[in-house]
């Protein structure tokens, strides 16, 4: 048995009591519009992950890494940085996750209306709402067994039952949402295979209810099928939450993404469709 925390009782559903559909109110607003036609459309309010004129100097040095570059990407969607190594797409995902600190600009959610302009003032991005999985995740497992690596850094003995029930809730949907169900919480993270370890390293990510997701290189490193299996893990993630990759594997990602920028050298990043 592996030396967990609570969690791990709390973990199996009790199948006994059948309970009533749980019933989640969207976190949107919306409005009925009639159309010419006479039928109703529904509008919904929408949220935006926003990066406003950033840069990047690192501390002690005298060249900008990261120049003036902005990006906005709509809420339940993925987008895609691409460029040549060495031009800062890394950099960006430790700005965005809170690692370091942009030398000027602004992260954060902006609220648009249907009618596409912003409804609420934008809302700094609290790191604690991010999760990055570092390229080869791997490398970062601490713990001996899969259970204590999703929930490192979990309370361990402070949170009344409520608070344990909420981590028991979040340990079962983010090891299901990755496809984990089916292996043994004890099993030591480094014997898994190569793609059940990346499906561990998002579990980690997503067992902290992010809303936005970074994903260096997700598909580096492994072989086709583990590849695919990511990919399509992916495509289920976006249903739930934003995601932005950093990737060089341009074409089996393609299919999922939503919006595109090339960062170029010396730190800019445009627009820009996947050369593909
Ligand atoms: N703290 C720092 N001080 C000085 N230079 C740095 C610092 N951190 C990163 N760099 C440099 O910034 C550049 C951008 O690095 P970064 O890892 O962000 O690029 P990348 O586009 O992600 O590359 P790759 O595709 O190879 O992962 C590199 O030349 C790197 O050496």
């Amino acid at each position: 048995m592996a030396s967990a925390p609570f969690a791990v009782s709390l973990i199996r559903p009790k199948t006994s009591v059948p309970r009533p559909p749980m019933v989640v109110l969207p976190q949107i607003s919306s409005s009925l519009k009639r159309r010419k036609n006479g039928q109703l459309n529904v509008f919904c309010d929408y949220s935006c992950f926003e990066v406003k004129d950033l840069s990047y100097r690192p501390p002690g040095t005298k060249i900008n890494l990261l120049n003036d570059l902005s990006l906005s990407l709509r809420e339940k969607s993925l987008g895609l940085i691409f460029g040549r190594s060495g031009s800062g797409k890394t950099t960006l995902l430790q700005l965005i996750a809170g690692l370091n600190k942009p030398t000027s600009g602004s992260i954060c959610f902006q609220r648009y209306g249907d009618d596409g302009y912003p409804n609420k003032s934008p809302e700094l991005l609290q790191s604690e709402r991010v999760g990055i999985v570092f390229q080869f995740p791997e490398r970062f497992f601490v713990t001996e067994n899969v259970l204590n690596e999703v929930t490192f850094g979990w309370p361990r003995q402070r949170g009344g039952p409520q608070l344990k029930e909420v981590l028991a809730s979040r340990l079962e949907k983010a090891i299901t949402s990755v496809g984990l169900a089916g292996i043994s919480l004890d099993m030591d993270p480094h014997s898994l295979s190569g793609g059940y370890k990346r499906r561990l390293a998002l579990a980690i990510q997503l067992v902290q209810a992010p809303d936005l997701l970074l994903l260096d290189e997700p598909l580096a490193g492994l072989d086709w099928k583990a590849r695919a299996d990511v990919v399509k893990l992916l495509r289920n993630l976006k249903k739930e939450l934003t995601l932005l990759v950093v990737s060089h594997d341009l074409n089996e990602l393609s299919a999922l993404v939503d919006q595109s920028w090339r960062m170029e050298m010396g730190g800019t990043l445009k627009s820009e469709p996947l050369p593909v």
